[in-house]
């Protein structure tokens, strides 16, 4: 099963559009796991196992491991999640991007070390920046493409023979590098209207969907504007909003309140298929 499947079919089974993002850092966890050989893992697999039948994917933001010097714990987080719950998709945030040769690399990084589902990379590079990530069929490429911060207008709306760039990029990803059928596309929870266009011009390719709660994000706005008519097609991302609901030692249970908070509130305005 390709990632879209997989991802098809735990939209179904979930009756959930909600990704959980792991964004582990250490200065927020909870105070009773800080003393543990591996806080980051404990918090991460605590969060994965309250949340496991409200989400339709996971995502774990790689910077918060590399930058804790915690690769070996994020190893061990996929694994956990692929051997306990492995209908589930995990798309690794690591925003790749760069020479052929080097993006082979990262390709081997998400898909053979971390053995991700799916994987987010920069295009802004251009095709061959993304061909060895495109290349493996099986695996899911997620294409930035609108981003969900203030600064994302700057470059991606300038205009290319009159159209902005993000628009040009979101064409030739849909009519050209999406020849494997597994590419998705990155598209802020903060920007409705650029989404509707998006959905218009990508067809039913899935988008990732980030910048819900904290980033503060308008559900109703973006699924009105970003669902596709079966009512799927969006993986709507929330990290902090989720995992830091709670900070003592019931941290878990209010992590899955916000989570299914957030589950039934994306539900509440999507289409019945
Ligand atoms: O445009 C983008 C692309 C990626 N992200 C990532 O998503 C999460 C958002 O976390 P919250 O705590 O829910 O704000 C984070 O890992 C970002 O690196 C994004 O926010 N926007």
């Amino acid at each position: 099963m390709n990632f879209i499947q997989k991802l098809e079919a735990q939209w179904a089974t979930s009756n959930s559009l909600l990704c959980v993002g792991l964004d582990p850092d250490l200065t927020r966890i909870p105070s009773h796991l800080q003393e543990h050989a591996e806080p980051i893992y404990q918090f991460c697999r605590a969060i994965v196992d309250a949340t496991h039948d409200v989400v339709c994917a996971y995502k774990p933001q790689i910077a918060y491991f590399a930058g804790a010097a915690a690769e070996d714990q994020l190893q061990k987080l996929m694994e956990y999640i692929r051997l306990e719950y492995p209908h589930i998709p995990i798309i690794l945030d690591s925003k790749r991007g760069d020479i052929g040769s080097t993006a082979t690399m990262y390709a081997k990084e998400a898909f053979d070390r971390y053995q991700a589902h799916a994987v987010t990379i920069n295009p802004y590079m251009g095709r061959d920046s993304a061909q060895p990530f495109l290349d493996r069929a099986d695996r899911g490429v997620v294409l930035l493409c609108r981003t969900s911060n203030p600064g994302a207008a700057d470059l991606q709306d300038l205009e290319v023979d009159g159209q902005p760039l993000y628009e040009r990029l979101a064409s030739m990803i849909a009519q050209d590098w999406n020849a494997n059928g597994n590419c998705s596309l990155v598209v802020g929870a903060t920007w409705p209207e650029q989404m509707r266009k998006l959905r218009k011009i990508a067809g039913d390719m899935p988008f990732l969907v980030p910048g819900v709660g904290a980033q503060g994000g308008d559900v109703e706005a973006l699924v009105n504007a970003g669902q596709t008519a079966n009512g799927t097609g969006l993986i709507v991302n929330s990290a902090r909003g989720i995992i830091y609901a709670g900070s003592g030692f019931d941290f878990m249970q209010h992590a899955r309140d916000a989570a299914i908070e957030t589950r039934n509130l994306i539900n509440q305005y999507r289409h019945q298929s």
